[in-house]
């Protein structure tokens, strides 16, 4: 594993939020005929409303230690400063591909959207974004397309169901899919792209609404280096910091383990503030004493506050967060690795989705240990 290149600025909050359907059947298909693109050269510039352009961080040397095994490919590190050539393609317009489209558009790119559900793609048309009427109709007018889509059944139907993706790429070509899948759905759509000539990335990303409105979210990348290389500009961008780790999976593994440590935490975290309150102590308390002390995270003193007062305003759908522990115990299950908090935490998203909180943000989690409190006092 190499980090490769990448900028960076100060470190911001990652999880404030500041505040008709064309979709593809699943059907997926053989090899697809190369559909050679016509590549326009247009620049990609960057005009003063993007809040672009901070000074490069490269980690020291000694992050290398950290290197995994499994990274097999180091591309040279992509150029800075270098623009992309090309137009830019972005499928799936929710809470993260929204913000991410705009930032591109904003940078001055030439963005083509598609959204299952249409509406959501109004506002990025009025600031001058093209609308594909299927995710194969933006894939065959641009030269790299971006998914960022629910989960792997969805990002599966896109990249590769009828009209999908992949019957609109070919040769030179690139598609990069951002969503937070298995590795094995990620293998399967390389595998699809792949066959028609394309390239594929793998690209999941850390950081949530708030980074994904500044620009700074941070990709862990996988798979082809070329094409990682071409989209380092548009990466930069989206995002403060990225990632090349080798082989497609390595992407999706790395933000399944992260997404497995967020889980847990803030499922013990909820604990923590539900027996502070039950013996008698402020929660607003404890989370100024975390805040300061070695276990400070900035999920903590963000989201604390609100989850007291019982409000979940959604950043990260917990529904998200389950599905992601669940991949987890997957990946975990694949290596008989045991995750035991983990998995301990997945069943209390799961309560918490069955009392109806999947679209709340995941902190709502702490809803489900409510509710276990006071049916134990009963
Ligand atoms: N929110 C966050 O903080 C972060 C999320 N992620 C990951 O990013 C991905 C997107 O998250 P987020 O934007 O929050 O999610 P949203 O739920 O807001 O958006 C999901 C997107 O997927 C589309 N979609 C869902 N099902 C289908 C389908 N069957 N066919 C076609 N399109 C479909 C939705 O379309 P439609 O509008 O029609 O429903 C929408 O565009 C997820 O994998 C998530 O885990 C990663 C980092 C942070
Ligand atoms: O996937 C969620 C995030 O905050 O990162």
């Amino acid at each position: 594993m190499r980090y490769s290149g990448g900028t960076s600025g100060p470190y911001r909050d990652p999880f404030s939020s500041s505040s008709a359907s064309s979709s593809p059947s699943l059907a997926l298909r053989e090899p697809l005929l190369p559909s050679p693109m016509a590549a326009p050269s247009i620049l990609c510039p960057r005009i003063p409303i993007a809040p672009l352009r901070r000074p490069s961080l490269l980690l020291p040397r000694s992050f290398s230690a950290f290197a995994s095994p499994v990274s097999s490919r180091l591309p040279d590190e992509a150029p800075k400063g270098k623009e992309f050539s090309g137009s830019v393609g972005f499928l799936g317009l929710g809470i993260m591909g929204s913000p991410m489209a705009l930032n591109l558009l904003k940078a001055g790119c030439d963005v083509t959207v598609w959204n299952r559900t249409k509406s959501k793609c109004d506002h990025l048309i009025s600031l001058g974004a093209k609308f594909g009427s299927s995710p194969a109709e933006v894939t065959s007018s641009c030269n790299v397309t971006f998914a960022m889509l629910a989960d792997p059944g969805s990002a599966l139907v896109v990249a590769c169901g009828t009209n999908g993706a992949a019957e609109g790429m070919g040769p030179g070509k690139g598609y990069v899919d951002v969503s937070t899948v298995d590795g094995a759905t990620s293998k399967l759509i390389n595998k699809q792209i792949k066959d028609t000539g394309g390239s594929f990335l793998e690209a999941p990303v850390s950081g949530s609404k708030k980074p994904a409105e500044d620009g700074q979210l941070i990709f862990l990348t996988a798979g082809d280096a070329s094409l990682y290389e071409t989209v380092a500009p548009l990466l930069d961008i989206m995002g403060k910091l990225r990632f090349y780790l080798g082989d497609v999976g390595n992407g999706a593994a790395m933000k399944i383990v992260v997404n497995m440590i967020m889980g847990s935490m803030m499922a013990s975290f909820s604990e923590g503030l539900l027996l502070s309150e039950k013996v008698g102590l402020d929660p607003n308390v404890l989370i100024e004493v975390v805040s300061q002390g070695a276990i400070s995270a900035p999920m903590y003193s963000v989201k604390g506050p609100s989850m007291v007062k019982a409000a979940y305003p959604t950043a990260f759908p917990l529904k998200h967060q389950q599905k992601d522990l669940r991949l987890a115990l997957g990946l975990a299950e694949s290596v008989s690795q045991p995750i035991p908090i983990a998995a301990a935490a997945n069943e209390l998203y799961k309560v918490a989705k069955s009392r109806g909180l999947s679209d709340q943000d995941f902190s709502a989690v702490i809803e489900a240990l409510r509710t276990k409190m006071h049916s134990s006092e009963q």
